[in-house]
């Protein structure tokens, strides 16, 4: 990475919280090293150590949206507050390049003894800004968070969703260099939470660069542009979106015992990602696919065709194998023809038995963008109520192919209820993939072909010079 375009570095970064296990050790690591050193002795620590960031390192570029995922108590907030210079590190430097806004979790930012409109002006001066700057932008920030009179109220009168959008409205009207964000836009109801992500989108076309928490993959993946997975205080993976939230999520359904594995052999791949350079990608383009040719648009099956970014997850008591396609007179494919009707189908075979059984298949996009699939029923009471060890399954699900040309990729799972919870009996993220071949004829624009059909007609023919 070229030096000068990097907005963020960050270097063997660690946090380390000392934890008293009764208030009684917190006075007494105040008050006896103290007086053991007024007679030349040596004290004990009271504390345990507690390491909430391990020796974090990366950097983000100018423009960059990059997302941080890990599961709970992982270190990303506390990354994201050194960043934003709340907590002081252990150890370790940050160097941020610009002005830096951020959004972080509920209460931190605002001053809750002052009203919305004084934090404002409280928060934007913080940010850099003079009082003439804030008096031009208060109507927008008062608009964007759409609190009414509130804004005049004391924030502490706020509830937690008029927090988040006032401090939001804050953090997008400053032109910030870089915006921090941890996760507090899932306080806000769904329109809010659309018009932030607008307005993200907006401040990210403007060049800005995007840190962003979040705990939904499929957010992580539209939003951003590389992904850094969090575990334990450990960076512990950094790569693309897609491929860093399939290790998230398999770390996430990980049993405990096997959670120590399936850490060190990410820890594996990332290396062999940085050796390499190299981020998961499907080698088809849309120039390669266009140079597929008219001709060849007819469904046939491309042995080649297969995912690089197939994940297995544990079996839970089953196994799903061999994922197809096929068209409805029986050919296995995997060049499809945009607007026709195809099967997928897989084999189930149970190896212990199973209650509530439901199968499912799910198309997403190259960068992971969920596009729709579908279950085998749509609650408890429509699954098979009950599958013995020893039987086979075959799973079809037919779909229209409304898709534009690309390539698109397929996960299959089976869950069942074990030991009174409903479970992953097993699951497979990637496991196949098809082509919708170009076509002449396509007018349709986007991913999804909605099969709007254009019909243009004159209205009325007018002195366009009168209707100025
Ligand atoms: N002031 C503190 N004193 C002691 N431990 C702390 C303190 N603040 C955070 N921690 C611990 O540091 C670890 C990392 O916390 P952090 O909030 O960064 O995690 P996170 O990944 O943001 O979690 P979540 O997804 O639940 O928000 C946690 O185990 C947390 O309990």
């Amino acid at each position: 990475m070229s030096s000068e375009n990097i907005v963020i570095s960050i270097k063997n970064l660690s946090k380390c919280y000392h934890i008293y296990d009764r208030p009684q050790d917190r006075l007494g690591q105040y008050i006896i090293p103290c007086l053991k050193r007024l007679v030349g002795r040596q004290s004990k620590n009271y504390f345990r150590e507690f390491w909430a960031l391990r020796d974090v390192s990366f950097e983000v570029k100018k423009g960059e949206t990059v997302g941080i995922i890990g599961r709970n108590g992982s270190g990303k907030s506390t990354l994201l507050q050194i960043i934003c210079g709340i907590l002081t590190p252990t150890s370790g430097t940050v160097e941020t390049k610009g002005r830096v806004a951020a959004l972080l979790e509920l209460g931190s930012g605002f001053n809750p003894e002052f009203t919305g409109r004084e934090n404002v002006y409280m928060n934007g001066a913080v940010l850099g800004l003079s009082r003439e700057e804030i008096d031009e932008r208060f109507e927008d920030i008062a608009a964007f968070a759409g609190i009414g009179e509130f804004i005049d109220q004391l924030v502490k009168t706020y509830s937690s969703g008029m927090y988040v959008r006032l401090a939001f409205a804050v953090a997008i009207n400053v032109d910030p260099d870089i915006l921090i964000v941890d996760e507090a836009l899932s306080v806000g109801d769904e329109l809010f939470q659309r018009k932030c992500f607008s307005r993200i989108e907006a401040i990210r076309k403007n060049g800005a660069t995007i840190l962003f928490v979040s705990h939904s993959g499929s957010t992580i993946v539209e939003l951003c542009n590389r992904a850094v997975l969090m575990d334990t205080g450990e960076k512990l993976a950094i790569g693309s979106p897609k491929q860093i939230v399939g290790r998230y999520q398999k770390l996430l359904y990980a049993p405990i015992d096997k959670q120590g594995d399936i850490r060190n052999q990410i820890r594996r791949m990332d290396e062999q990602l940085v050796i390499s350079g190299n981020i998961e990608q499907v080698t088809l383009t849309e120039s390669n696919l266009a140079s597929v040719g008219k001709q060849s648009l007819k469904e046939i099956f491309d042995p080649h065709l297969k995912p690089s970014s197939t994940i297995e997850y544990e079996s839970h008591g089953a196994y799903i194998e061999s994922p197809s396609i096929y068209t409805l007179a029986g050919e296995r494919v995997n060049n499809l023809i945009r607007g026709k009707v195809y099967r997928y189908t897989y084999t189930v075979i149970f190896t212990k038995g199973a209650s509530n059984v439901r199968f499912g298949m799910l198309i997403k996009t190259t960068s992971g963008v969920e596009l729709g699939g579908g279950v085998s029923a749509g609650s408890l009471r429509d699954s098979l109520p009950y599958v013995e060890a020893g039987f086979i399954y075959r799973v079809e699900f037919r779909f229209r192919c409304a898709l534009n040309p690309g390539v698109y990729f397929l996960n299959a799972g089976v869950v069942g209820i074990v030991n009174g919870s409903e479970t992953f009996l097993h699951r497979l993220i990637d496991i196949a993939m098809f082509r919708v071949m170009p076509d002449t004829e396509n007018l349709a624009t986007g991913i999804v072909d909605f099969e709007c059909f254009p019909e243009i007609g004159i209205q009325e023919a007018s002195d366009h010079e009168s209707r100025r």
